[in-house]
């Protein structure tokens, strides 16, 4: 079924637009928003995206309205794409508590009931929210993708797995290892049940162990994060890295903590990062 989009707000920014569309999903069963900054036209050539993924409790107006991306994504002309964090309303699965269900995704494919049907945000960022935003924007298919936390995860995890997809990849305070840790241990158990061999296709330390592809990557980590110790570590990724010889710049941030002014310090950093690998 074609998918049609609805424009549910338009504000005119840094020249450019910030906009928050809505279609039917297919992949996901559900309706689904979607956020997008269109920096003013440069010429006829069309400009290259940046995906960000948000983290738990997020949907796609984390980003646009916390992190101030706009002003240098216009400067740069980078578009910035900002998808919700898992599928969306009352007839799709849910939890009381905030790491799991609606807002907590994982940007993975469920396979467990009941998540299952609808939980499968990795075939809608990997597949049917590209092919969308491809048939309906004047984008270029040079792209890269960053997120925060669990979107950290995802960003990571998908350029990792989508070969030559992005020409860069980047992430605040990322979960790097989910099979690990707690946050991801609980949403992979309800998700994908507990073979945790299908977990290692969703983790960034085992991917980065078996891909070919190789792709710039950008970390920063607050070193007063309260989620650092527990369910982030992102050194586990640092040291697979070193050992298969993946492009990782790993920066530790002296008293930044997990929150969105974290993120509004260093996204400059990040886009231009980006930039540097998309406008070649
Ligand atoms: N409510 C929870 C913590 C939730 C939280 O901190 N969410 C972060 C992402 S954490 C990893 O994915 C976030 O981005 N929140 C939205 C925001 O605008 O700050 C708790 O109480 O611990």
């Amino acid at each position: 079924m074609a998918s049609t989009l609805e424009l549910l707000e338009e504000h005119r920014m840094f020249g450019g637009w910030q906009q928050r569309w809505r279609h039917q999903s297919a992949v996901l069963n559900c309706p689904m928003t979607f956020s997008i900054f269109l920096p003013r036209p440069q010429g006829d050539t069309p400009p290259p995206a940046v995906w960000f993924l948000a983290g738990l409790t997020c949907t796609d107006e984390n980003f646009s309205t916390k992190a101030g991306a706009q002003r240098v994504a216009a400067e740069l002309g980078l578009v910035l794409i900002m998808p919700d964090t898992s599928p969306r309303g009352e007839a799709v699965a849910n939890d009381e508590a905030y790491d799991l269900g609606q807002g907590a995704g994982f940007y993975l494919n469920a396979t467990q009931a009941p998540w299952s049907a609808h939980y499968r945000m990795f075939d809608y960022l990997s597949q049917e929210l590209p092919a969308l935003i491809a048939g309906n924007f004047n984008i270029s298919d040079r792209q890269s993708i960053m997120g925060h936390s669990m979107g950290g995860h995802g960003a990571l995890m998908l350029a990792l797995r989508l070969g030559n997809r992005f020409a860069s990849a980047s992430a605040f305070a990322p979960i790097v290892n989910p099979c690990e840790v707690p946050w991801g241990q609980k949403a992979f158990s309800a998700y994908l049940g507990e073979d945790r061999a299908a977990w290692r296709d969703y983790d960034s330390c085992a991917l980065m162990r078996e891909v070919q592809s190789r792709l710039p990557m950008l970390i920063d980590q607050g070193d007063s994060d309260q989620f650092l110790a527990d369910q982030l570590q992102p050194e586990r990724l640092d040291v697979v890295a070193k050992e298969v010889g993946f492009p990782l710049t790993l920066r530790v941030q002296p008293g930044y903590d997990h929150s969105y002014y974290f993120i509004a310090t260093f996204v400059e950093d990040h886009l231009r990062f980006h930039a540097q690998h998309l406008l070649v």
